[in-house]
C-alpha cells in the first residue's frame, strides 16, 4: 500500500503550475475514438485515471505515440472490437470512471458498443441513466447484462432529435455529444451540462468537423456530419488542483503563486475562497496568494451563516466542496457545507475531528465547520484516504498539523494529482512517499 508521510507546520514558498485538466482529460481522449484520422493532444496530466483510459485505449487498438512528458499523437484507425468482449477490457474498463466515454465515440462510428460498470470515486449512488436514455432518444437499444456486469447499446442508424435531458450529467453529455455529432440530422440538447470541460470538447469536435452550436450554454444544437477528421488540442488548467492550491496555502499560511492558471476559465471558484476570507491577487493568468495569519468567513448580507454548497456549471464543482471544507477548518467564523449532489463525500471528516477540527457532520450532506482561527494547532494522526478530494483534504490539514501524519491509500490521490509530492516539496513541504504495508 502507498501512504504519504507528512511532517506538518511548514510553510511553502514560490511557484506552482497546474496540470492539465483531468476530467477534460478523460472526455477529449476518448474522442480520439471518432475518426481515423491522428489527433494529437497537448498538456495530458501524467496521472493515473488518464493513463489507464490511454493504456486502454491503446487495447482497443488506437496507436498511442507519446510525443513529450505530456502531448501524445492517438490514430484510432483500426479498432478491435473483439476486445470490447474480453476480460481483460472487463478488467480495465471498469478500473475508472472516465471509460463510460468511450460508449458515445465507439457507437456513433461502429454502431455499437459496451462497457463494464465504471469505476471512479465511491462517493455515492453514481447512476448513468443520463447517459443511456441519451442514446435510446438517438434510436439506440440498450440492455444491462447483470450476469457479466456490461451495459450493451446497439445503433446502426443513429437519428438526431430533440432531448430533454433528466439532469445535467458531465460525462453523460459528454457521451451524448459524442454520438450526436457522426448522427444524421439535427440533435438538440437541453439541460446540457455546460462546464469548462464540455466546452473545451465542444470546440474540439467543431474544429474535428462537427457542427455544434450553443456552447457554454445549457441548450446546445448538433448538425450530424459524415466525417470528423483530425485535430490538435490543448487541455485546459486543471481548475480542482488550482483549488485546492488555494486552500492549501491558506491553511499552511504559505506565500505562493498559481502559475497559468486560465484564471477566464475558474468561474465562481476564486470568489467562494475569497468569501472564506482568503486573499487572492489575480495577475495576468496566475494567482498569487500571500501569506496570511487570520482569514476570516463572510457572513451573508442578512447576518446569517455562510453556506457553501454544489451546483451545475455555472455553479461551485462538487470536486472542491472537500477542499473548502478542510480550508474553513482554520479560518475565523462558522461555515455550512451542503454538499448536494453526492451522500458519502462527507464521512472523511472524522479524521479531521480526530485531528482536532470543530466540524458537526449534521447529515451525509451537510457539515459545518467551526472555524479555529489558529487558536488551537491540529494535531498529526494516522489516516486513510476514501476519494480523491478527501485525500488532497487530508493532505492539506497533514501540511497544516503539528507532528507527523501519514496517509494511507495514496494511489487516491495519485488518480488526479500529478507528482504531487514532488512538486509540493519543490515548495518547502516535507512530504514523502513510502511503503504503508510495512
Ligand atoms: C470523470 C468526471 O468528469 N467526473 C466528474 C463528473 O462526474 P459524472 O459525470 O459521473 O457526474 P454527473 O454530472 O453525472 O453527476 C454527479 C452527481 O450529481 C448529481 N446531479 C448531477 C447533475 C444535476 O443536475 N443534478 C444532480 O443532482 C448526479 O445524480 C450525481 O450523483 O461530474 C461530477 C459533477 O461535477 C464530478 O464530481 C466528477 O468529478
Ligand atoms: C469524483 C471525481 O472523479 P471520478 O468522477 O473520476 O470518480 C473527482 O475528480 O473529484
Amino acid at each position: 500500500m502507498l501512504s504519504f508521510r507528512i511532517e506538518g507546520g511548514h510553510r511553502l514558498k514560490g511557484d506552482i503550475i497546474p496540470q492539465g485538466a483531468k476530467n477534460e482529460a478523460l472526455q477529449i481522449v476518448c474522442a480520439v475514438l471518432l475518426t481515423p484520422e491522428p489527433v494529437t493532444i497537448h498538456n495530458i496530466p501524467d496521472i493515473r485515471d488518464v493513463n489507464k483510459l490511454i493504456e486502454l485505449l491503446g487495447d482497443m487498438g488506437v496507436v498511442v505515440e507519446k510525443l513529450s512528458s505530456s502531448s501524445y499523437r492517438f490514430t484510432a484507425k483500426d479498432i478491435d472490437l473483439n476486445y470490447l468482449e474480453s476480460d481483460a477490457y472487463r478488467l480495465k474498463g471498469s478500473a475508472l470512471r472516465g471509460s463510460i466515454m468511450v460508449l458515445g465515440p465507439l457507437l456513433a462510428r461502429f454502431g455499437k458498443s459496451r462497457i463494464p460498470k465504471p469505476g471512479g470515486d465511491k462517493i455515492g449512488r453514481r447512476r448513468l441513466d443520463t447517459h443511456f436514455l441519451g442514446f435510446e432518444k438517438l434510436g439506440a437499444k440498450f440492455n444491462y447484462d447483470p450476469q457479466n456486469g456490461f451495459y450493451n447499446i446497439d445503433a446502426s442508424n443513429l437519428q438526431g432529435c430533440y432531448m430533454l435531458l433528466d439532469e445535467a450529467s458531465v460525462t453523460g453529455t459528454a457521451n451524448i455529444l459524442m454520438a450526436a455529432v457522426l448522427s444524421k440530422g439535427t440533435t438538440t440538447i437541453y439541460h446540457a451540462a455546460c462546464e469548462p470541460y464540455i466546452q473545451q470538447l465542444c470546440k474540439m469536435l467543431n474544429r474535428m468537423g462537427a457542427k455544434i452550436s450553443g456552447i457554454g450554454s445549457n441548450l446546445l444544437t448538433i448538425e450530424g456530419v459524415d466525417y470528423l477528421k483530425g485535430t490538435e488540442h490543448t487541455m485546459l488548467p486543471d481548475m480542482i488542483e488550482i483549488g485546492s492550491f488555494i486552500g492549501m496555502a491558506a491553511m499552511t499560511q504559505s506565500e505562493i503563486t498559481i502559475k497559468n492558471a486560465g484564471v477566464e476559465h475558474l468561474g465562481i471558484i476564486p470568489e467562494t475562497f475569497r468569501r472564506l476570507g482568503i486573499r487572492l491577487d489575480i495577475k495576468g493568468d496566475d494567482i498569487y496568494i500571500p501569506a496570511q495569519e487570520h482569514y476570516e468567513i463572510d457572513t451573508f448580507i442578512d447576518g446569517s451563516i455562510m453556506t457553501v454548497s454544489d451546483h451545475p456549471w455555472p455553479g461551485f464543482t462538487p470536486d472542491l466542496l472537500s477542499i473548502v471544507l478542510v480550508t474553513a477548518v482554520q479560518a475565523k467564523g462558522t461555515v455550512l457545507i451542503h454538499q448536494k449532489m453526492f451522500e458519502s463525500r462527507l464521512f472523511f471528516v472524522d479524521k479531521l475531528i480526530e485531528m482536532g477540527s470543530q466540524i458537526i457532520l449534521c447529515d451525509p450532506h451537510r457539515a459545518t465547520v467551526i472555524g479555529l482561527n489558529r487558536a488551537i494547532p491540529l494535531r498529526g494522526i494516522r489516516m486513510t484516504s476514501p476519494d480523491i478530494r478527501a485525500g488532497v483534504s487530508l493532505l492539506i490539514a497533514a501540511m497544516s498539523a503539528k507532528g507527523v501524519s501519514i496517509i494511507d491509500n495514496a494511489e487516491q490521490i495519485d488518480r488526479g494529482y500529478q507528482q504531487i509530492d514532488t512538486r509540493l516539496r519543490n515548495l518547502g513541504a516535507v512530504i514523502e512517499r513510502i511503503d504503508g504495508s510495512k
